[in-house]
Order: structure tokens, then C-alpha cells, then sequence
């Protein structure tokens, strides 16, 4: 897949269009089909037309569509929709906050563990009670190597023909929809002329404040809700006298608040990377679900097969978009689509459109070595194994133990035989276990604030304390990926990082942090074209490098994909080792540099002196920090002072709250109550220092082993 070339040749899926987010504006709560799917549903119909207008569609494929279309016109005839049977587990429902707990997995640092052997033998219990084997050689005689991975280069004529008679089947549905769309565009157009009238003279928006703290009545805050936003569009017009922006911005917070059910702290930061009008539409859009789409295998068969075959079953599907040859849309299907024959046999995998971006944007190559460094359930593993068309090698790593038997199980339904499955914790493993990888994808644990349409817990189980510890760990994984790479690689030296969250502590704050301190790498394009949003600049104050614009943000109520944040690193030069102090030897202990070989450096000797040149091939500098390890300490500081300003917003005072003088043992007749400080640091070491509870669990691990050994040898 060369970098770019499907967006030059099919072009960026169209923008976002203004009247979505008017549009949803007008959504009442509650409501089953959101606004946002009937754009883009007027966005595919129009794709529909094109496509189906001036084709001729071939025989064959006629008798499909006629079955296709008579299916749906019954469906419309009895007005009944089919939902969408998703599988029990969605192969790629990103992991968030419970990863932190259950990383029991964690290994000592030798590739093929008695875990790995463990997982191997236990999925024989644990999957689908598919013979692997019989099914990818079958298959495999059926889709000639050609055939099968030519839909994931170029998309031919048929295959457009082919979804174009099936989208056909589609048209009657959407016209329906298109018509409930242009009445409620009328409404709408009848009450925004209606409320133009009453401009100049804003709504009182603040009127109403008595009834709060009352069961609020919803349609009554949804208006408030719009309405201020609307003054806040034009506070000097709308605005009442002595009523400042913050005022409003405060009412509407609490308004968001009570409406979606957010935590103030949450809302406050999503809301504060919008502007108000837009923030409504990021909410709103979390109050729906994202479509069902499923990744065709190309290891297994081809797009046209599988949607033909799908068809058949009654299953109405379309393309992703034009970003993707491998993505299918599914809007309705009579049968689990978790439990089909051809999902059984490995044909595709469900996995949200979002999810493909950062392996497009990683784009490995057949025969290279790459690591996916936290890969459990895989659905970006088996994407990179189809991309490299099962040559090479991929490492699949997670350090959760249940989590990476799943992976073992997609990655055998898949018929992926070029990936070895790892269960170590990446931040102290890689690249001592194994490194010099041409290409390393980091999908990092995060907060999930790009996934609350699939999670709402995360609208009120995230605090402050989780934008802290998790961007640590995030810092650390990324840290040891790019440690991992061969920058001399002749077909690589790139890391992709992503995160399913939109908060800028994930995302541009822990690029920046890595750019600081690894200055042999730089951010460059990701090849995913105009689709999604350049990454920030600036933010609330903070400058960020000026190439983070070419990292890439998704937002639900923009892309109708799931929150998402794609960034793609070249490695520009070696890491040196840093020379052992009394601080950093420990470190330098977890962390060794990433070369050719996967060998451990023991001698200064092996520093690798190699001088990391810039952009126009100049030597660099990198005196003053640069190239150090993960600091342990300088993020005690930062996560200390993040705390002190927190209990400065409560109203307490740090000082007294963080210096009170902790009680001795059985001093106190009832168990104390953690004070704010130990509240901190436990969960500081509980969230953002699994890699202690790794370490101990290899000290516990070596402890048992000498016991046994001492055993043995009495
Ligand atoms: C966002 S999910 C990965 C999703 C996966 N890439 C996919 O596409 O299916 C993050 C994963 O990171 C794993 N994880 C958390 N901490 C880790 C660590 N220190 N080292 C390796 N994996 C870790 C979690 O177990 C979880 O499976």
C-alpha cells in the first residue's frame, strides 16, 4: 500500500457537512435514528446514484440484486427494520481503564514464555472449535494469492458493480430517508426564523436557574442547552447586560452535565476542544451508536466475494468509503454477524472504520519485521498480517493475559501464520526482549473518550487522576517503541502511535514529550490523506511541534468514525545508550536501545556513536536531556503539581491537605481514611506503575523458580 496513493486516486471522503451539526440540533432525545446517520446516508445515497446510473451490472450479479431488492422491499413494505445482530464481542472494542488491572500476564522478559505456550494450548479450549488448519488451506485453494489480495490494491470495476446492485437494493430505504429529512429541514428552517425574530433580544437564559437542583425536565434543558449556545455565538448581540462569557459557559457546562451525564471535570475538557456549537454536536453524537463495519480478510477472500456472499444471507452492506478497499458498511442483517459461516471462516473480523487508519497509516510491508505492541483483540494485527500478506514477521504483544488469548483466537480464525503472539509488558520489555523492528504500532491503553457511544462509563468513571497516570504510561510505551525500531532500516523506521481518545494529554501532549526527549525522531505524514482533522498546534496556551498538524484527529460528529488520533514517526538516527549514573542505571536497566540485533549492550563500547543527523543532514546536538530515560521523577513532579492545583480548584489548601502529618500504625482506634496524598499515590502507583507490579511479579516469578530449584536439587 503506497503512501497516499488510494486518497490520490479516489480523494478524501466529502467534508463534514455545516447542516449536521444544525441538524442535530434538532434531534430529541431518545430518538432511534440519529441525525447524524441520515447525512450520511444522504452522503452514501448520492454515492449510490453515481455508482448505479451508468453501470451495467453483469448477469449474474442481476439475480443477486433482484433477490437484494425484493428482500428490502418487503422490509419496507411491513415498515419493520432488521437491526444489526453484532457479534457477542466486538473484536475491536479498545481496552481502557480495567487493562490497568489486569495485567497479570506480565512476563519475564524472554520472547516465548510458558505463557505464550499456555495461551497457545488453552485457545484449542477456548475458540470457536474451528480446525484452523483444513479452513485456511481450503480457502486458500479457492482464492488464488493474486485474486485475493488484488481488492486490497485497486478496486476494479466489478467490485464497484458489485456494491453498486446491492446499494441499489438500498435506494428505495434511503429515499425514505431523505424525505423525513427535508420535512424535518423545513421545521427546522421554520424555527430558526422564528428564533431570528427574537434576536437582538436573547432568550433569558439564566431565568430558570431557581428549578435547578429539581428532576429537570429534558426538552426544557435541551433548549436552554441551544440556546445558549446560540448567545454564546453572538454574546455581544444576544448576551443580556452584566452577564459575562464565563457566566454562560458555566450554565451551559452544568446544563451538558445534567443532559448527557457527564462529569463536570470530563465535560469541561471535552467541551474545551470545540467551539460551544461544535462541542454540542461532539455530545450528541456520543448518544449514538457508530455504523457496523466489518474488514474484510484478504488473507482469507476478497471484498466482492464477501459481499456477494453476505448478500446472499440478506445482509444490506455497502463500502466503508472510499478510504477504505477492505471496509464494509453493514446497515441490516437478518443473521449474527458474529456467527456467519464466513465469519467463522476467518472472512472478516468486526472492526470499527477508525480502528483501520492507524495500520493504513503504518502501512508495513510484505517480508518486514513489525511489533504491535499492546495487540489483544487484534484487529490491527490481522490487518498488518494481511498487509504483509503472511511474509515477514509480526510480534504481537499485550501484557494482559486473558486479553492476549483472544488475540491468539482472531489471530488463528484469521489464518495469520507470520505472527508470534508475546505477553510482556511493553514499557519494560521492548526493546530488550527483542527490537531493531522496521515498523512498531503503539495503539496505547487510553481514557476512551473517543469510544463513549460504545462505553458511557466513561462520561463519569475518568478523573483527573486518570489524565495523569495514563499519559505517563502512554509516554512510557511510546518511549520504548521508538527504542524498538531499526532506524536504518532499508524499508521502514516508523512508529505509529494512536489512541482511542480525543484529549490532547493523550495525544499531542505525549508526541511533544517524545519529540523532547528523542530528538532522532520526527513526525511525518501519515498517508491517510484530507481524511479526519490535523492534530493541534497550540492548545490552551501550550505550543506544540509544528508538525503535529500532520498527525490526524477523528471525532464522531465529524467523520461518523469513533474517536480517534493517528500520528506516524520516522526514526532518523540510532538511540544511544545512556551511560549508567547512580539515577539512571535502573533505568537504563529497562530500557536498552534499539539495534539490529536484539542483543543486550554490557560496555560503553557498545554506545552506538553513529551521529543522528536533522532533516539536511547536519549532525546534532543533543547535549541537555535529550536521549535520557523515562524520568521517573520528572513525572512525580508533574503529576504533584497537577495535584496541588487540584486541591487549589476544591477550595483546600495543598499545603495543609499534603503535609498533614500521617498517623502512626494502630494509632488511630478505626482504620484511618486515606488522605488525599496516599489517595494519590496509591492509585498513581496502582494506574500508572503496573510496571512495579511487572517487576514484582518477575521478582515473585524468580523467588518461585529458586524455591523449585532448591527443591529439585534436594
Ligand atoms: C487500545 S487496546 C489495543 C487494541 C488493539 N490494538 C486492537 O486493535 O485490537 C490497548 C491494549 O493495551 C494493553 N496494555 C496495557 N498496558 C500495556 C503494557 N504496559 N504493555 C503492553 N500492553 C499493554 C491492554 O491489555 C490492551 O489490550
Amino acid at each position: 500500500m503506497g503512501k497516499g496513493r488510494r486518497m490520490k486516486k479516489q480523494g478524501p471522503p466529502a467534508p463534514l457537512d455545516e447542516s449536521k451539526i444544525s441538524m442535530l440540533k434538532k434531534r430529541k432525545a431518545g430518538e432511534a435514528d440519529s441525525a447524524l446517520k441520515v447525512v450520511a446516508k444522504k452522503r452514501r445515497r448520492s454515492d449510490a446514484e453515481e455508482k448505479i446510473v451508468p453501470k451495467k451490472v453483469a448477469p449474474k450479479k442481476n439475480k443477486v440484486n433482484g433477490a437484494v431488492a425484493s428482500k428490502t422491499d418487503k422490509q419496507e413494505a411491513t415498515g419493520k427494520k432488521k437491526p444489526v445482530p453484532m457479534d457477542s464481542d466486538e473484536e475491536d472494542l479498545d481496552m481502557k481503564d480495567d487493562e490497568f488491572d489486569d495485567l497479570d500476564g506480565v512476563s519475564e522478559g524472554s520472547m516465548a514464555s510458558d505463557d505464550q505456550v499456555e495461551g497457545l494450548s488453552d485457545l484449542e479450549d477456548d475458540d470457536d472449535g474451528l480446525e484452523d488448519d483444513s479452513v485456511v488451506d481450503s480457502d486458500e485453494d479457492d482464492h488464488p494469492r493474486e485474486t485475493m489480495f488484488s481488492d486490497d490494491e485497486d478496486l476494479s470495476d466489478a467490485e464497484e458493480k458489485l456494491t453498486a446492485a446491492n446499494i441499489e437494493g438500498l435506494s428505495r430505504k434511503l429515499d425514505a430517508a431523505r424525505r423525513a429529512e427535508e420535512e424535518e429541514a423545513e421545521q427546522e428552517l421554520q424555527e430558526a426564523a422564528l428564533q431570528t425574530n427574537i434576536a437582538g433580544d436573547g432568550p433569558d437564559v439564566f431565568a430558570d436557574q431557581a428549578q435547578q437542583g429539581l428532576t429537570p425536565d429534558l426538552q426544557l434543558l435541551r433548549q436552554r442547552i441551544t440556546d445558549t449556545i446560540r448567545i454564546l455565538g453572538d454574546l455581544k448581540a444576544l448576551g443580556q447586560p452584566g452577564k459575562s462569557r464565563a457566566e454562560y459557559v458555566d450554565l451551559l457546562l452544568g446544563d451538558i452535565c445534567t443532559y448527557y451525564g457527564y462529569s463536570r471535570f470530563l465535560a469541561e475538557k471535552l467541551f474545551n476542544l470545540f467551539t460551544p456549537m461544535e462541542a454540542f454536536a461532539f455530545f450528541e453524537a456520543n448518544e449514538t451508536p457508530r455504523p457496523v463495519v466489518i474488514r474484510t480478510n484478504t488473507l482469507r477472500t476478497n471484498r466482492r466475494s464477501l459481499a456477494q456472499a453476505l448478500i446472499n444471507r440478506g445482509v444490506v452492506l455497502e463500502p466503508v468509503g472510499k478510504w477504505s478497499k477492505v471496509g464494509l458498511q453493514v446497515f441490516e442483517s437478518p443473521v449474527p454477524l458474529g456467527a456467519t459461516p464466513e465469519y467463522l471462516a476467518g472472512q472478516y473480523i468486526l472492526q470499527a472504520a477508525s480502528s483501520f487508519l492507524p495500520v493504513m497509516a503504518l502501512a508495513p510491508q510484505p517480508n518486514e519485521r513489525c511489533l504491535d505492541m499492546a495487540a489483544a483483540p487484534g484487529g490491527k494485527t490481522t490487518y498488518m498480517a494481511a498487509l504483509m500478506r503472511n511474509t515477514g514477521t509480526v510480534i504481537a504483544n499485550d501484557a494482559s493475559k486473558p486479553r492476549a488469548k483472544g488475540l491468539i483466537g482472531n489471530i488463528h480464525r484469521l489464518g495469520c501464520k507470520n505472527t508470534i503472539v508475546t505477553n510482556l509488558d511493553a514499557r519494560t520489555a521492548f526493546p530488550k526482549a527483542m527490537g531493531g523492528f522496521d515498523r512498531v504500532l503503539l495503539d496505547a491503553p487510553c481514557t476512551g473518550t473517543g469510544v463513549i457511544s460504545k462505553d458511557p462509563g466513561v462520561k463519569t468513571s475518568k478523573d483527573e487522576r486518570d489524565f495523569l497516570a495514563i499519559p505517563h504510561m502512554q509516554r512510557q510505551l511510546l518511549l520504548a517503541a521508538i527504542d524498538s525500531v531499526d532506524h536504518s532500516s532499508k524499508t521502514g523506521g516508523y512508529v505509529v502511535y494512536s489512541t482511542c481518545s480525543v484529549t490532547v494529554e493523550e495525544n499531542e501532549s505525549v508526541v511533544q514529550y517524545v519529540l523532547r526527549k528523542r530528538p532522532n525522531v520526527k513526525i511525518v505524514d501519515t498517508g491517510l490523506g484530507d481524511f479526519g482533522s490535523p492534530g493541534f498546534i497550540s492548545y490552551m496556551g501550550k505550543k506544540f511541534d509544528a508538525k503535529m498538524a500532520l498527525t490526524r484527529r477523528y471525532f464522531p460528529h465529524r467523520e461518523n468514525v469513533d474517536g480517534f488520533y493517528v500520528c506516524k514517526l520516522k526514526k532518523t538516527g540510532p538511540t544511544p545508550v545512556v551511560k549508567p549514573t547512580d539515577d539512571t542505571a535502573s533505568a537504563r536497566d529497562r530500557r536498552r536501545p534499539a539495534r539490529a540485533s536484539s542483543q543486550a549492550a554490557s560496555s560503553d563500547d557498545e554506545i552506538d556513536k553513529t551521529p543522528i543527523v536533522d532533516e539536511d543532514g547536519a549532525a546534532m546536538d543533543f547535549e541537555g536531556g535529550a536521549f535520557g530515560p523515562f524520568e521517573e521523577t520528572e513525572d512525580a513532579d508533574r503529576i504533584a503539581r497537577a495535584e496541588r492545583n487540584r486541591l487549589r480548584r476544591k477550595g483546600l489548601n495543598p499545603k495543609a491537605v499534603l503535609n498533614k502529618p500521617k498517623k502512626a500504625k494502630g494509632e488511630a482506634s478505626k482504620p484511618a481514611k486515606p488522605s488525599q496524598e496516599q489517595q494519590t499515590e496509591a492509585e498513581a502507583t496502582k494506574k500508572a506503575s503496573n510496571q512495579g507490579k511487572g517487576e514484582k511479579k518477575t521478582v515473585a516469578k524468580g523467588d518461585k523458580k529458586e524455591k523449585k530449584a532448591k527443591k529439585t536439587a534436594k
